[in-house]
């Protein structure tokens, strides 16, 4: 078994995870379930940090709280000193009710809308990463009509396309992210936003795309960056104070992936901009990074009750689970693999090959489609790994499947962070028919 983490196996060969007996989790709370390995959140955002800390540099490390958000999450996300980037009202809105200091906010996003914009400047948050012109001119009349002059970074195409799945490259020029780059459009957003008195303009942002393995792109990227920042000093005599060069870091899902240690990333991006800094002539710039899938992906393990079976002769054996794209729709929106285990019977050899299907009503409701296990039957409770970034965060209720059940575990101890909807939730939203009385 691929052990990560505080994942270990007991004497009676069940999945232990924080030490928590994933079995008896399941017991108690029902599956599917979400269980957070909540010191292996605290390895990685810890690695992200000292990284920066060894080399003397200004920094922030905001969680990308798209990969999961609940309030626990943001909380913990606070006591670890991470900043936080939000991507809507929504992920803002929790964040202050989970008390999340709001200097520390980054607002992301490519349609915020003018209600979020008024929300952010209201809650006088940290940092809005400006996508477009449309949002400059009214993130700029916003302000000052509530009177706050909004520090702000501005969102970049830099041209440089990760190696990744297409449909998760952002950092391209044909993209609907950010301030085009070789239109020029970027210049003229510089000039625009150092010239605003109501907005602050602390520097710029990159994101070149996600579950990234090597520093090449990177690297491309801060190399951009500088080209443009040398410009922009002539030009207009803005100099920035922060890059901020995205997310992306990858994490090993499956045998074969191979990232790089999270601390690797930083001290590789760290000496290009302080060799680019040095050459400009330049101050050395606040680095900021925005890792979400890095800092929670492989804390997070999914529980589920294996159901029905079906053997196919010479084609596949299936097994049902009472999840899949309602809980993950990650195999299916990118061909996303994973692997997993018995949780009950975690150190018997694998003697089978099975396929495992979703319960929805979709053929492409597939969550593993070779999965090597021992033979397993209804009373196992299969376990699948690395699910914690953009699981629950894309879960959905499609065939009114109820969402999960999340629990952190740690040091023994099991904490419920989210409870598992249930069917009165379903239709908390729906109104009744109302039929229209004849006259
Ligand atoms: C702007 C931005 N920052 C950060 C992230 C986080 O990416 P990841 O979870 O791959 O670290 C994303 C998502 O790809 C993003 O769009
Ligand atoms: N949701 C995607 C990543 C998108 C990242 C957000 N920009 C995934 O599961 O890999």
């Amino acid at each position: 078994m691929y052990t990560h983490g505080t994942s270990q196996i007991s004497e009676q060969g069940h999945l232990v995870i924080g030490g928590v007996n994933t079995v008896e989790l399941a017991k108690q709370y029902g599956t599917p379930l979400f269980v957070y390995d909540v010191a292996l959140i605290r390895e990685r955002a810890l690695q992200f940090q000292e990284a920066f800390k060894k080399e003397n540099v200004p920094y922030q490390v905001a969680y990308a709280s798209k990969a999961f958000s609940c309030m626990a999450m943001f909380q913990l996300a606070d006591e670890l000193g991470l900043s936080l980037d939000v991507v809507s009202g929504g992920e803002l809105f929790t964040a202050i009710e989970a008390g999340f200091p709001m200097e520390r906010v980054h607002f992301h996003g490519n349609n915020k809308s003018l209600e979020e914009l008024e929300m952010a400047v209201e809650a006088q948050i940290g940092c809005v990463v400006v996508d477009n012109f449309y949002e400059l001119a009214e993130l700029s009349r916003i302000s000052k009509e509530k009177n706050y002059k909004m520090n702000i970074l501005l969102r970049i195409t830099p041209g440089v396309e990760a190696h990744t799945h297409d449909y998760i490259s952002t950092g391209q020029e044909d993209s609907k992210f950010g301030f085009d780059l070789v239109s020029g459009q970027v210049h003229e957003a510089v000039q625009t936003a150092f010239e605003d008195e109501w907005l602050n303009l602390l520097g710029v942002h990159s994101h070149i795309g996600s579950q990234i393995f090597e520093t090449t792109g990177f690297v491309m990227a801060v190399e951009k960056m500088f080209e443009l920042v040398v410009e922009w000093k002539e030009r207009f005599g803005f100099i920035p104070t922060v890059l901020n060069l995205g997310g992306g870091f990858g994490i090993r899902y499956i045998e074969g992936d191979t990232p790089l240690p999270a601390g690797e990333y930083v001290t590789k991006m760290i000496e290009v901009v302080k060799q680019k800094a040095t050459e400009a002539d330049l101050t050395m710039p606040e680095i900021w990074i925005e890792p979400g899938r890095s800092l929670v992906g492989d804390a997070g393990t999914t529980l589920y009750s294996i159901g029905s079976k079906k053997h196919i002769p010479n084609v596949r054996d299936y097994l049902a689970v009472d999840g899949g794209m309602s809980d993950n729709l990650r195999p299916a929106l990118y061909q996303a693999e994973y692997e997993g285990v018995l949780a009950n019977r975690a150190n018997e050899e694998a003697t089978e090959t099975f396929s495992i299907a979703g319960k929805c009503c979709e053929s492409g409701d597939m969550l593993i489609w070779d999965l090597p296990l021992p033979k397993a039957n209804h009373e196992d409770i299969l376990a699948v790994f690395c699910t914690g970034a953009y699981g629950y965060a894309m879960a959905n209720n499609y065939n009114r499947i109820p969402r999960p059940a999340v629990v952190f575990v740690e040091d023994g101890e099991a904490f419920e962070v989210i409870r598992r909807e249930r069917y009165e939730d379903l239709i908390r939203l729906d109104l009744p028919l109302v039929k229209k009385v004849a006259k």
